[in-house]
């Protein structure tokens, strides 16, 4: 297994060009957020603004729209009920986040199935949350991509893999994470990432992070990194462990970090790595 370190955020965070402009950053789509779980998909969306994606449209209910602009302006919203325009905006953007706070009932499996079968090969899909947990209980398939990242943790990676979380080892996650055909962040205190390729241990984290929202935040971060680095496998790296050496900083004088915290140190901690 390799270790995770702050190399990868140099091999992978970039200046930006004098020659660029919004759409040379990415366009990225947030799927989630029910009544109840808005401010999951807040949070996400904020990790993903942050990290730098060109353009950001959140896809929820209609009753999280005040709160997620009074917190992101910067965010487009579309309601997530007009499957007509979900499908257009779907299909215009590079990388569809779907899942923070998506919930489990059917409206919310109905989304996933769409989007499911629209995405292309073209896109980067990123699943987390309720998503991963409708697709293990529907047993849905996921389609091809053009990379596709899995965010469980321990118990959603039980769910989608059928592994008991005290026999989740390295041999037989990389073997499942290889049939489903997509990188898996497994989180835990010690978050392992399977590529296609490679095993790697984050080397950064700190218990200050377990608090609701936090994986919300990195599934945002992954996003948005997706939109922007080309090698899609150093740009989960590099989310993976910027969120977690972000939350380190953090908790040197914090007991406990808030997930909207990480985001607004993300554009800081950046800038000290881009090369
Ligand atoms: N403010 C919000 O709106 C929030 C919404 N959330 C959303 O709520 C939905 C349900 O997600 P949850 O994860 O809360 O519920 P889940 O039911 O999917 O998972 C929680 C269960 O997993 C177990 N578990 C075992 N190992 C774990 C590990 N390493 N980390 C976490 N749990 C572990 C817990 O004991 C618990 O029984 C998701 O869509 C999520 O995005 C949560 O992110 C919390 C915050
Ligand atoms: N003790 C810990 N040490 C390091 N990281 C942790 C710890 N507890 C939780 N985390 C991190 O917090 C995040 C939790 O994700 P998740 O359970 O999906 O949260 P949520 O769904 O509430 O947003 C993961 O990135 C995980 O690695
Ligand atoms: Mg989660």
């Amino acid at each position: 297994m390799i270790k995770l370190t702050d190399q990868i955020l140099t091999e992978t965070i970039r200046k930006r060009p004098l020659d660029s402009y919004k759409g040379t950053y990415g366009k990225v789509v947030l799927i989630g957020g029910n009544h109840n779980f808005g401010g999951a998909i807040i949070m996400a969306s904020l990790a993903t603004v942050y990290s730098g994606a060109g353009l950001t449209t959140t896809i929820t209910d209609a009753s999280n729209q005040t709160s997620l602009h009074s917190w992101l302006p910067e965010a487009m919203f579309a309601d997530i009920n007009d499957l007509e325009q979900l499908t257009q905006l779907v299909l215009s953007v590079d990388v569809i986040v779907i899942g923070p706070g998506l919930g489990t009932d059917a409206k919310a499996l109905t989304v996933l199935q769409l989007v499911l079968k629209l995405v292309t090969l073209k896109q980067t899909l990123v699943i987390d949350g309720s998503a991963i947990t409708l697709i293990a209980n529907h047993r849905l398939i996921i389609p091809q991509t053009k990379y596709t990242v899995l965010t469980p943790h321990q118990m959603e990676w039980q769910r989608i893999s059928g592994i008991a979380i005290k026999d989740q080892h390295p041999d037989q996650n990389w073997l499942v994470a290889h049939q489903l055909g997509a990188t898996v962040v497994l989180k835990s205190h010690q978050t392992e990432i399977y590529t296609d390729t490679k095993i790697y241990q984050n080397t950064a984290g700190t218990p200050a992070q377990a608090t609701g929202g936090m994986g919300d935040t990195l599934a945002g971060m992954v996003g948005g990194f997706c939109a922007q680095f080309a090698n899609q496998d150093n740009a989960v790296l590099a989310a993976v462990f910027s969120h977690s050496a972000i939350a380190n900083q953090l908790a040197q004088c914090q007991y406990v970090i808030l997930p909207h915290q990480i985001s607004q140190q993300i554009p800081q901690f950046m800038a000290k790595y881009a090369n």
